[in-house]
């Protein structure tokens, strides 16, 4: 049995840019990755998503604004929880991003990703959030730096996916 733990994570954009935090602690440390963590109690994923972003980068985004564009499984060898992602975008926001205790945000033109200073998956399934497909991704990992499998598709609607997973 596979335990598992939600989290979120939001991207916004603006001209053919996205902005990317260097997580300065904690799991992912070091690597540049958007917005988002786990879900407190009695919290929606959109509120978690609107929250994480707030508080990571003092970026304000509506919940009505969050665009679920993608889902992502990841697990680890010898690790009975998955992960679980729900993905957001969003162009519309409000403030300018700051450096938070967490993260040190940046805006990176959209064909200058820093996939080498990132979660080896996100290589993998940018191109399609780039593209602005839909996409589910699932990812198994031997350790922090090396995937050993994984699937990746595009999704015709999001509400689709999740009502064939029901
Ligand atoms: C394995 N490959 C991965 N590829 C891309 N993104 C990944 C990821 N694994 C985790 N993520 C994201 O990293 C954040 C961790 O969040 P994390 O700091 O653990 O959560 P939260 O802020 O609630 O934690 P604390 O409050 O510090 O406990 C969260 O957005 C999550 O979606």
């Amino acid at each position: 049995m596979l335990l598992k733990k939600v989290y979120t994570l939001v991207f916004i954009s603006k001209d053919q840019q996205i902005l990317l935090g260097l997580k300065k602690r904690g799991f992912g440390v070091n690597k540049w990755n958007g917005f988002g963590g786990k879900l407190e109690p009695n919290e929606t994923i959109v509120e978690a998503a609107s929250r994480e972003l707030k508080e990571e980068c003092c970026i304000r985004v509506k919940t009505t604004d969050l665009k679920n564009i993608g889902h992502l499984e990841f697990t680890f060898e010898g690790d009975k929880t998955m992960m679980e992602v729900r993905v957001f975008g969003s162009k519309l926001f409000e403030g300018i991003p700051r450096e938070t205790e967490e993260m040190l945000p940046k805006w990176f033109p959209c064909n200058n990703i820093p996939f080498d200073d990132m979660w080896p998956d996100d290589r993998i399934w940018f191109p399609y959030m780039l593209k602005g497909q839909l996409f589910y991704g699932r990812f198994h990992y031997k350790d922090l730096d090396t995937i050993l499998n994984y699937h990746i598709e595009e999704l015709k609607s999001m509400e689709e996916f999740y009502n064939r997973n029901l």
